[in-house]
């Protein structure tokens, strides 16, 4: 069997040129670009790095960005402060605020003051509403991202089971209702679970977003599964730091029909569904003034 290397990276520059276009074709009609916003709080690295790729990635799309920095000892008003201004300014349609937060401040309390017509995450909880009953137009990034590849690399998801492994607000979630909505017969497995593995084998499609590294080997996976890897970890090998995902890739790429690589997988279309949803949110925007 000849196992199929979903090219994330390169999905995502074809739909960040698709987000360009439309944007220059926008520009045209006399739209103004599309703008997002992203908050970091704190000094954490690999944040500073994500943040740097949407900044980049923003600018190839012929958006504008800009980027909020707050101390890590910042107080819980000052972020409500910051996000209260990107509520109110009109060149700003996407907000996003680097999760996880430092634990003094309120996540909750943060998503919810966002607008939901700017929350280019998906994580207000109107917009996690609608995404459960189908209604959705700002849908999480990652998540989105994993729907766009099972699509293009299955078609029709009609009576797959998917097996999501984790149930995260951000991944686990979003990603059971999205396939859920997309006709695949649906289990969640997480912590709790017992046999978890047992369960992953019997999937068609392979969710894995545990946040442990390199946690699924090919004992939990049945052979042509087409297995997508959110897990994004740094891990020190031979004293060098490397990133890998929750799948442990070498193991369960022979087994697999299709799998996504980590780099070069979910991360990169996590990046291009943002921009993506800066659009339709620019869109709404526009569409709203007139
Ligand atoms: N590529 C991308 O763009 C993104 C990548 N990520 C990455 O995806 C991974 C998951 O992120 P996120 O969802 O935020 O993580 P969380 O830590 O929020 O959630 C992890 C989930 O996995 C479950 N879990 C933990 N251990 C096991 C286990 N041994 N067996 C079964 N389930 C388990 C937890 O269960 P319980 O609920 O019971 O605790 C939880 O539901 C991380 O590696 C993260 O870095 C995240 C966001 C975007
Ligand atoms: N509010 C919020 N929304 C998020 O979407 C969000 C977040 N907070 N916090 C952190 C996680 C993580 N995340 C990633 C996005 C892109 C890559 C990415 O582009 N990865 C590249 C390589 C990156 C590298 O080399 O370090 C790849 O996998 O090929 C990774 C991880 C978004 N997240």
């Amino acid at each position: 069997m000849t196992t199929h290397i979903i090219d994330g990276k390169r999905l995502a520059d074809d739909l960040i040129a698709e987000v360009g276009n439309e944007v220059r074709r926008l520009a045209e009609l006399g739209v103004p670009a599309p703008g997002l916003a992203v908050v970091l709080v704190g000094e954490d690295p690999a944040s500073a790095i994500y943040v740097r790729n949407k900044i980049k990635r923003a600018q190839e799309a012929g958006m504008t960005s800009i980027e909020k920095r707050l101390p890590a000892d910042c107080t819980q008003d000052s972020l409500e402060a910051v996000v209260e201004e990107l509520n109110q300014r009109a060149d700003v349609h996407g907000i996003l605020v680097q999760l996880p937060l430092p634990k003094h401040l309120s996540e909750e309390r943060i998503i919810r003051l966002i607008a939901p017509s700017k929350d280019v995450d998906g994580f207000h909880p109107e917009n996690v509403g609608l995404l459960a009953t189908g209604q959705a137009t700002l849908i999480p990034c990652t998540p989105l991202g994993c729907l766009e590849m099972l699509q293009r690399e299955i078609g029709d998801l009609s009576g797959k089971h998917a097996v999501i492994v984790g149930r995260s607000n951000i991944v686990g979630k979003p990603m059971a209702n999205l396939l859920l909505q997309a006709n695949c017969t649906i289990t969640v497995v997480h912590s709790r679970s017992v046999n978890g593995k047992a369960i992953a084998r019997q999937a068609d499609i392979l969710v894995a977003a545990v946040g442990v590294p390199e946690l699924v080997d090919e004992t939990w996976v049945k052979p042509g599964a087409v297995v997508i890897d959110v897990g994004i970890n740094a891990i020190e090998k031979a004293g060098k730091r490397r990133l890998v995902g929750d799948v442990n890739y070498a193991k369960v790429a022979p087994y697999a029909k299709a799998i996504t690589p980590v780099p070069g997988g979910v991360g990169p279309m996590t990046i291009a569904c943002l921009m993506k949803n800066t659009l339709v949110a620019a869109q709404h925007a526009s569409q709203s003034a007139r």
